[in-house]
């Protein structure tokens, strides 16, 4: 694990920025496709204001959600939507491109149709993110996997719905650690005093929280934080 800590958010955006330019277009290079994992809530700035600036070939992305919620895509709440509307139209990206949930669904055949979209994405059923871009809620959660959801054990499925969750809206969908943990990276950025205690908890005392469980087994986990985030380490 690589900690990086930066000055403030404008530098978190600035080294996000740098470490996705090289991860895609090493995996473009190699593999000829990159395979990115999105989240919602403050990771969506951080990429609206630095993806812009990033010199790769967005024709090679393919682009899934590392959690999504069930809500319609015009929903404010709606992960695919806030970036349809604050990123796309500041790339070469089109939303097709995006793999999103089904409409009008429940969470579980969301779901397991979506399995189903990384199978096909994926060209089988072993799904390699390149890179998976997460954020850390302030109770440690990740992804929609929160401290002591029975998810936090789940090893069948690859993507698995929740309809408790405790932060709104209830009901989401998922990747699972079997999948976060195959990733190639995984990067997590948090900014301000908000996550400090939280940042610390996982960080420094290693405290067995959802996002300390993001251990990828052949692949690396950087987490970049800001100088209010990192106040306690
Ligand atoms: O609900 C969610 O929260 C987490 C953390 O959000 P943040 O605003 O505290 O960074 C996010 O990573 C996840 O994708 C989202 O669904």
């Amino acid at each position: 694990m690589t900690t990086i800590t930066v000055a403030n958010e404008q530098d978190i955006i600035k080294k996000l920025s740098s470490y996705i330019e090289k991860i895609s277009n090493d995996a473009i290079h190699n593999r000829g496709k990159f395979y990115i994992g999105l989240s919602g809530g403050s990771v969506v700035k951080y990429l609206s204001e630095g993806l812009p600036k990033v010199n790769t070939d967005w024709s090679k992305w393919v682009l899934a959600f590392c959690d999504e919620r069930i809500v319609p895509e015009d929903s404010e709440d709606s992960t695919f939507g806030v970036y349809s509307r604050q990123l796309i139209p500041k790339t070469s990206l089109d939303k097709k491109q995006f793999i999103t949930i089904k409409q009008g669904v429940s969470a579980n055949e969301a779901a397991r149709d979506y399995t189903q979209k990384l199978t096909d994405a994926f060209g089988g059923d072993e799904f390699i993110f390149d890179l998976l871009l997460l954020g850390m809620g302030p109770d440690g959660h990740t992804c929609s996997l929160f401290p002591n959801h029975p998810l936090l054990e789940e090893s069948n499925l690859k993507v698995a719905a929740i309809t408790d969750s405790p932060k709104p809206p209830p009901e989401r969908i998922t990747l699972t650690y079997p999948i976060i943990n195959n990733a190639r990276n995984c990067i997590f950025a948090a900014s301000g005093a908000g996550k400090a205690e939280m940042i610390k908890k996982i960080l420094k005392d290693k405290d067995d929280l959802p996002a300390a469980r993001v251990k990828p087994i052949h692949g690396s986990v950087y987490w970049i934080v800001d100088a209010a985030a990192a106040k306690y380490l």
